[in-house]
Parts: C-alpha cells; sequence; structure tokens
C-alpha cells in the first residue's frame, strides 16, 4: 500500500488543499492520499489556531465523498511542536508494511532543509513536490535528488490565512471552501 502523506495546519482546509490531493490519487502511484492534521507546525505560532479536533473534523468532512483521501489525526497523540521525522517514524513502526511518501509544495521544498532529520527523511522516503505561484521551477538544492520527484499538478494560488482574513472583514468565502466545510464554518461562526 502507497500512501501520500500530506502534511498541514488546515486551518481551515481549502480547495487548493482538495485539488491537489485528488490529483495525486488520481495521477499518481499512490493508493491513498492522507491529510496530516498537524495541532502544532514547528514554523509557526500556535495563537491563531483553531482547536486540533475543529481542524480534523473539517478535513474529515471535506474529504468524506473521496475514497482516496482520507483525514488522519496521528500527531494529535505526539510530543508538540510537530517535527515531521517523529511522525514518520512513528508511522512506519504502526504500518511497517506501507510505503508513506510525503506530498509537499514548491515553498516547502525551499525550507526542507532546515526540518529536523531531512537527510533522514530523505533517505527512507519519497517526496512528491507540486509547483506554487508559478509554473516555473523554484531552484532549490535538491534538484536532481534522487527521492524527490516534481510533479505537475494544477495551481490555485489560495490560502488558509487569506480566507480567515477575508472572514473577519465579512467577505464571502463560499467558493474557497469544499462545500460541506464551509457549511460547518458557517454555523459554527469560525474565524469570525
Ligand atoms: N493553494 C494551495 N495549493 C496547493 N497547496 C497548498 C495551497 N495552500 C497551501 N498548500 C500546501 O498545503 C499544505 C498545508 O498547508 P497549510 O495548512 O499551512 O495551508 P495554508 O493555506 O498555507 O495555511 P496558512 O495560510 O494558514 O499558512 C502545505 O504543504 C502548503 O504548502
Ligand atoms: O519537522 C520539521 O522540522 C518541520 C518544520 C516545518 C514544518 N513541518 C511540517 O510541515 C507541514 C506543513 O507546513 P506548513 O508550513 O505548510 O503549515 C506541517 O505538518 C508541519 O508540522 C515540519
Amino acid at each position: 500500500m502507497k500512501i501520500g502523506l500530506y502534511f498541514g495546519s488546515f486551518n481551515p482546509i481549502h480547495i487548493g488543499h482538495l485539488v491537489i490531493a485528488n490529483h495525486f490519487a488520481e495521477y499518481s502511484n499512490l493508493n491513498e492520499v492522507w491529510f496530516v492534521v498537524t495541532p502544532h507546525n514547528p514554523f509557526k505560532k500556535k495563537s491563531s489556531l483553531l482547536d486540533n479536533f475543529q481542524r480534523l473534523e473539517m478535513v474529515y468532512r471535506a474529504t468524506k465523498d473521496y475514497t482516496k483521501l482520507k483525514p488522519c489525526d496521528i500527531e494529535f497523540s505526539l510530543p508538540q511542536p510537530n517535527y515531521t521525522i517523529n511522525t514518520l517514524v512513528y508511522l512506519q513502526e504502526k504500518y511497517p508494511d506501507y510505503e508513506f511518501s510525503l506530498i509537499m509544495g514548491e515553498d516547502n521544498l525551499k525550507s526542507f532543509h532546515k526540518w529536523k532529520n531531512y537527510e533522514v527523511i530523505l533517505e527512507n522516503h519519497y517526496i512528491y513536490v507540486y509547483p506554487r505561484v508559478s509554473k516555473e521551477k523554484i531552484e532549490t538544492q535538491f534538484d536532481g535528488h534522487k527521492k524527490i520527484h516534481h510533479i505537475n499538478a494544477p495551481i490555485m494560488e489560495l490560502s488558509s490565512t487569506h480566507i480567515r482574513n477575508a472572514i473577519k472583514k465579512g467577505k464571502n468565502v463560499k467558493p474557497m471552501l469544499p462545500e460541506h466545510v464551509w457549511e460547518y464554518m458557517d454555523e459554527m461562526n469560525f474565524y469570525k
């Protein structure tokens, strides 16, 4: 079983995330894509984050109609901030027969050399990188690395930050969110 791990805060999950995950589920050799909801990204402040379970609930609602896309709460029970290496080691021990790969945007690859034990991650896992912002490839120290594959996926310039700010200003953000997520956020008055 080949699993693509798509890590993020998902505060909230939006159409950009869903389009990417679905692209990998449909056009790569991955059997499933798991959205790993991160309680605390070591590079981000935790203060603006919605509760873990509410972010997980949004991922659950976004993926429930897609058989190959799954929410994953594995990081909720691991030490924080959440270093990806710890999660990968834990998952590999729990599912020894699965092959876990990472899915990340080109923006994240630029700072990947600052991640804890990134060399160990690269030794043991493939990384699938998709473009962000422009179709022109961003150069990094990982160019040509045999474990890193660049995949041509659709670009949607959306971000959770933009969505949260727009909601605060009273703007309509409905088209940027999976329908069930928008309904839940609206009902719960999130980010207002
Ligand atoms: N529009 C998008 N298209 C494709 N990938 C995205 C998009 N937005 C974010 N990602 C990627 O999704 C993963 C999880 O992202 P994250 O939850 O941090 O979302 P974000 O929209 O970047 O959030 P924030 O604005 O709060 O930083 C990261 O790998 C990030 O690069
Ligand atoms: O392991 C690390 O050192 C590390 C450093 C920065 C980010 N990450 C993980 O990368 C994921 C996506 O990050 P971001 O910046 O797009 O929110 C999230 O799950 C973080 O925990 C991991």
